[in-house]
């Protein structure tokens, strides 16, 4: 990937776009181990919310996903955690934004699912500072939908191309799925701040990685 303009871009408009990401062959690695992930039917319908507030809202989204663990995850996918936590090693160093962890998970949209605005950062002062989304959809077209679009200031409509990634700030950039008219492949994730609950308890540096 270029250097770190991407980073300035980040911090100037909230969003930035990164094409070719991994590459052909690597994203293709990605896609094929995705398809046996959903195949095998460990995709479970998202929810929305947390912890008590969590529920299954079948009008709000309609995608399957498949949260990623600590255990060991296939090349293809291991190797792009490994790019994205490099990234989070990036934004450290050279924006300061302090960001602890990543959570990832796998998501297909089947033709007819989508995902209604919102923001990414729950309300009770959630963590999340940056989200990320890289497609995996070759050949995709306009009558294939499911673009991701954003709304509000950041409005524009973003194509979920095969090795795009996306990153934006989860608190800033109000977004919505459009409904998919075709198979939708995504690997989703979030950068963590400082645990808000955490730090009123006064245990940051438990929290450091
Ligand atoms: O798949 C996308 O384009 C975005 C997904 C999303 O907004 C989410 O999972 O929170
Ligand atoms: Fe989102």
């Amino acid at each position: 990937m270029e250097g770190t303009a991407w980073i300035d871009r980040l911090a100037a408009s909230d969003v930035v776009l990164l094409d070719d990401f991994l590459g052909t062959d690597a994203s293709a690695a990605v896609r094929a181990e995705m398809q046996d992930i959903f195949a095998a039917g460990l995709g479970r319908p998202a929810r929305v919310g947390r912890g008590e507030g969590e529920s299954y809202l079948p009008d709000t989204r309609r995608d399957l996903i498949h949260w990623f663990d600590d255990v060991a995850q296939p090349p293809a996918i291991a190797g792009f955690l490994a790019r994205m936590e490099a990234l989070r090693q990036t934004l450290n160093r050279e924006a300061f934004l302090g960001l602890r962890r990543l959570e990832c998970h796998a998501a297909y949209y089947g033709p007819g699912a989508f995902y209604k605005a919102h923001l990414d950062a729950f309300a009770d002062g959630s963590n999340r500072l940056i989200t990320f989304v890289y497609f995996l959809n070759p050949g995709w077209g306009p009558a294939h939908g499911g673009q991701l679009q954003l709304l509000g200031p950041h409005a524009c409509v973003i194509e979920p191309r095969m090795d795009r990634l996306v990153l934006f700030k989860s608190r800033e950039v109000l977004h919505e799925v459009l409904p998919s008219h075709a198979d939708r492949y995504t690997l989703t994730g979030w950068m963590y701040g400082v645990d808000e609950e955490r730090r009123r308890r006064g245990g940051v540096l438990g929290d450091l990685s």
